[in-house]
Parts: C-alpha cells; structure tokens; sequence
C-alpha cells in the first residue's frame, strides 16, 4: 500500500465513503469506494506504516508497487506551501537588490601604516595609575557593615586617603549644575548602582586630585563602597588602577538594619530609611556579592566578621592587612 493512503485516518476512509455513497449519482460507484475503504482498512491493519526513515534506501520493484492511489479529498486542515514560497522569494530579492547596491558604495581605504588592519581595533587601555606607585584597596560589605568607620581607623594609622564612593557620589549629586544630579539622587533613593562611567571617573579624578595637591604623598588609598557591580570593577582596574586587595565586611542583614535605622536618626541620608534599606540589601546579595565571589576566587578577599563591637572589628582588620605586607 502507498504510504499516503496507509497513513489516511480510518475515520477519514469511511466519512469519504458515506459521503460519496449519498452523493454519488451511481450506486456502483458508491459501492466500490466503500469495498474499496474497507480493503484498506484490513490491510492498513496487517502491515505497518511505512516509515520514509527505514525505508529511505528501498527501491520499489514494478511488483511490490503499491495499489492505485483513491481519488484525494482535498484536506481543509492541509499546510499551503505558497505562502511560504512567495516570503522566500520576496527575501531573496531584497537581499540580493542590497548587495548590488552595496556594491557600488565607497568604503573606508586600507590604513597605509596599518595594512593588516590591526590598528582598527581598541587597544586594552593602560591604567592611569600603577599598582607599583599606587595602592588601592577596595572596602567592601553591606550597607551598615562598618566600612566607613573602619576606614577613619585606617587613615589614622596608616595614612591612607579614604574616598567613599557614596560620598563622591552624594557631592555630584548637590553639585549645581551637575548634570548627572538627578540620576544619582534617583538611584541613592532606590538603592540602585549609579552608571559606572559616573563613579569610575569620579573616583579617578579624587585620586588624581590626593596625589597632584600632596596630600597623599604616599600614594595609599581605601575605596569604600565600591566597585558595587562587576563592570566597575573590571572597568576601574582596566582604566585607574589594579586594586592590592578587597577588604570585605560580613554582617548579618539584621544588624546591618538596625544600625542603618539608628543612624538615619541623624544622618540625613534619603537612603537610611526602611524602604531604601530593604532596596540595597536586595541589590547588595543580587549585584554587589558576586563581585565578593570574584575577588575571593582570585584569592584577593581579606574577610572580617564585622559583628563585634568597633574597636574589635578594626584589631581583626589590622591582623589580616599584615598578611598583605600593610
Ligand atoms: N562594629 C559596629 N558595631 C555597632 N555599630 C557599628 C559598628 N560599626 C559601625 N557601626 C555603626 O553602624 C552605622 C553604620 O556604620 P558605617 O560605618 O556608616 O557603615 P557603612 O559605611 O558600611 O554603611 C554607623 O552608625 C556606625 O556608627
Ligand atoms: O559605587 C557605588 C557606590 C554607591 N552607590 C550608590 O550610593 C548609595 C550609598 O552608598 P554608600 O556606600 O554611601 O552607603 P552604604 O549603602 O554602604 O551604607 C548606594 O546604595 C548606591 O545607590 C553607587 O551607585 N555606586
């Protein structure tokens, strides 16, 4: 049997039959079709269905040809392959019409000093600081962790310049005519990281500005807060300076609360209150710890355990900076 007419529904046989036996103007050929169905029907449940896959390597002898196909009722449900046809006709046309066009456009003429083309492409950037002039050392944790506080015990005995980034990023924002005002205020109240190329150059121009009026002879700096997302920190080391290592407070997010409530008491921050801590928890765990998680993979996180009280975070600060030869 032909496959097409193997795989014809059993249902859709006998309706073709019942229709044309109604219809028909001759009882014979009504008659026939229907001994003709049922033919079908008790071979289609003998053989299998042909599968085109197993079979695709057989050939049919003129003897095991299949018997006459029945006239094709026409399938409402069947796929028209025009449409098709017509869309892959259309899109060939148009690509080929923008190819010749294409081809009578002037294109950019070869570099004379940069035959292979080399030059085309970006170079990696120099940082504007070395890591053998400069040291950078990242503070992060979460907000409340203690990082600004540990940071003024830092300056005090090391000598380092601390620049926060919240607050570089505060004194843009009030900055009149600042034209990135509005988005930083925007991002602070919702806990959002503000754009790296605001912060990274923010930070870079307070860096240049320590080491150019010589305040910070000794070219030592604690950046707090920050980098808060992936892309500055890859962009800060790329572009500033390679950091020596992270200092990372970890506190758990309910004492990082309330110490964030008590000091929206008088901080005045439009971040330090319930709704904007939540956000930057949120954004902390989300955005911020895989940054921890790179770091710490590289080897270069010194982790404190920021729970304790002030003066017993900052001996446990000082422990672990001198395996860094700080
Ligand atoms: N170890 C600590 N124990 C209790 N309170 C602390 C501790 N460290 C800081 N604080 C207080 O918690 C609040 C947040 O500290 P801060 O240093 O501003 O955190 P961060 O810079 O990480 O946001 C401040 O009011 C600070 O005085
Ligand atoms: O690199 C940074 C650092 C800070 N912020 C924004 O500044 C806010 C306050 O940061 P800060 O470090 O001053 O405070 P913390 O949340 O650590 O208490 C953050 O929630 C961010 O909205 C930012 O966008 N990028």
């Amino acid at each position: 049997m032909h496959p097409i007419v193997a795989a014809v529904p059993r249902q859709a046989w006998r309706q073709l039959a019942q229709r044309a036996a109604s219809s028909s103007s001759t009882a014979s050929s009504a008659a026939r079709l229907s001994s003709f169905a049922r033919q079908q029907f008790s071979t289609a449940a003998k053989r299998p269905i042909p599968s085109f896959r197993a079979n695709s390597t057989r050939s049919y002898s003129s003897s095991s040809l299949p018997p006459p196909t029945p006239p094709r009722k026409k399938n409402p449900n069947e796929l028209k392959f025009w449409p098709f046809l017509v869309v892959i006709a259309l899109g060939s046309g148009g690509y080929i019409l923008l190819a010749n066009k294409r081809n009578g456009m002037p294109t950019l003429p070869p570099k004379k000093d940069d035959p292979a083309g080399l030059l085309a492409q970006p170079s990696k950037p120099t940082p504007t600081f070395s890591p053998d002039e400069v040291t950078v050392i990242f503070v992060l944790g979460g907000p409340g962790a203690g990082k600004g506080t540990q940071c003024a015990n830092l300056v005090k005995d090391y000598g380092f310049t601390h620049l926060s980034a919240g607050d570089l990023l505060r004194a843009e924002q009030d900055r009149p005519g600042s034209q990135f005002g509005e988005l930083i205020k925007d991002c602070i109240k919702n806990g959002a990281i503000v754009p790296m190329e605001v912060t990274v150059q923010l930070l870079e121009n307070a860096m240049t500005e320590a080491i150019n009026n010589g305040t910070n002879p000794n070219k030592k700096f604690l950046i707090d807060g920050f980098p808060r997302k992936m892309d500055q920190a890859l962009k800060f080391e790329e572009v500033v300076c390679p950091a020596k290592f992270v200092l990372f407070y970890d506190c758990p997010e309910e004492e990082m609360e309330r110490r964030l409530l008590e000091r929206g008491k008088t901080s005045g921050r439009s971040d330090d209150n319930i709704q904007s801590i939540k956000k930057r928890f949120r954004t902390f765990i989300e955005t911020s710890m895989p940054v921890v998680d790179h770091y710490e993979k590289e080897g270069r996180v010194v982790k404190i355990t920021a729970t304790a009280a002030p003066q017993k975070v900052y001996e446990a600060t000082r422990n672990e900076i001198k395996k860094f030869g700080i």
